[in-house]
């Protein structure tokens, strides 16, 4: 018996287009954004996939960009589950900042730690920044404690997995074809855990937007071969994009 879940990061964001660092902050799609999602849900009902369950982040990028995908591959009715632990991962101080101008001012290898480092959070974000979520509704669930008001990957994975775990691989189990609309971080999380990447290696890894990640699991909820992009080509150069970004 094997398992499918298909990731998809949300197409471009206003802040992706911005060259802003965006993390917990709400921005929506550009016009781009809702083509590329579009394009995600042409690339579904080519390959035949039809998934059963959606998870989304509680962002509003993600869940637009699921919704314009299914809504193109038919499949707008299937039920829905939404959380803060698929979010973004938060980017603390750094929420706002002009990536291009964060690398000039801290140079090369802080702003590459900042972003791509396992284990090194940015600055937390201050409660009265216009950027801060400590007063936003949606996370009125989550013990003012516990509040992310920075992350780094590692933090992200710590927060991610219990869901996985409990809520995600339970659907699997059960047959259904999962796809999990998320962002470039908290698919980075997954994608660590579930492809077995070290922490050195992941800082490499960089996930385009808007393109279907396939992957089919075994028992044990690993591959039983390499996932897949349902748009190789275009993957890989939106990949060496997200990589190059604050660089141009
Ligand atoms: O700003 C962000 O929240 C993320 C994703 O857009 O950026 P980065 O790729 O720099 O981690």
């Amino acid at each position: 018996m094997t398992y499918t879940l298909i990731l998809v990061r949300h197409g471009q964001s206003e802040w992706n287009e911005k060259n802003l660092f965006t993390g917990w902050v709400d921005v929506g799609l550009t016009e781009l954004g809702r083509q590329e999602a579009k394009r995600a849900g042409e690339l579904l009902k080519e390959s035949g996939l039809a998934p059963n369950i959606l998870y989304t982040s509680r962002l509003t990028r993600a869940i637009e960009t699921a919704n314009i995908a299914l809504g193109v591959s038919g499949r707008l009715w299937i039920d829905v589950k939404r959380s803060w632990r698929l979010n973004e991962r938060h980017y603390g101080a750094l929420q706002g900042k002009d990536k291009a101008a964060t690398l000039a001012e801290f140079g090369e290898e802080q702003f590459m730690t900042w972003r791509r480092s396992f284990d090194v959070p940015p600055p937390e974000i201050d409660d009265s920044s216009e950027y801060s979520q400590v007063n936003d509704e949606r996370y009125s669930d989550i013990p003012k404690s516990e509040l992310p008001k920075t992350e780094s990957l590692k933090l992200v994975i710590d927060r991610l997995l219990p869901y996985w775990q409990a809520e995600i691989i339970p659907d699997l189990k059960a047959g259904k074809t999962v796809m999990v609309a998320a962002h470039g971080n908290s698919l980075r999380a997954l994608v660590k855990h579930l492809d077995g990447i070290s922490d050195e290696a992941i800082s490499k890894l960089n996930i385009p937007t808007g393109i279907p990640l396939v992957y089919e699991l075994d028992d044990s909820f690993k591959p039983v071969k390499p996932a897949y992009y349902l748009d190789p080509e275009a993957a890989a150069a939106g990949a060496a994009a997200v990589a190059a970004q604050g660089k141009k």
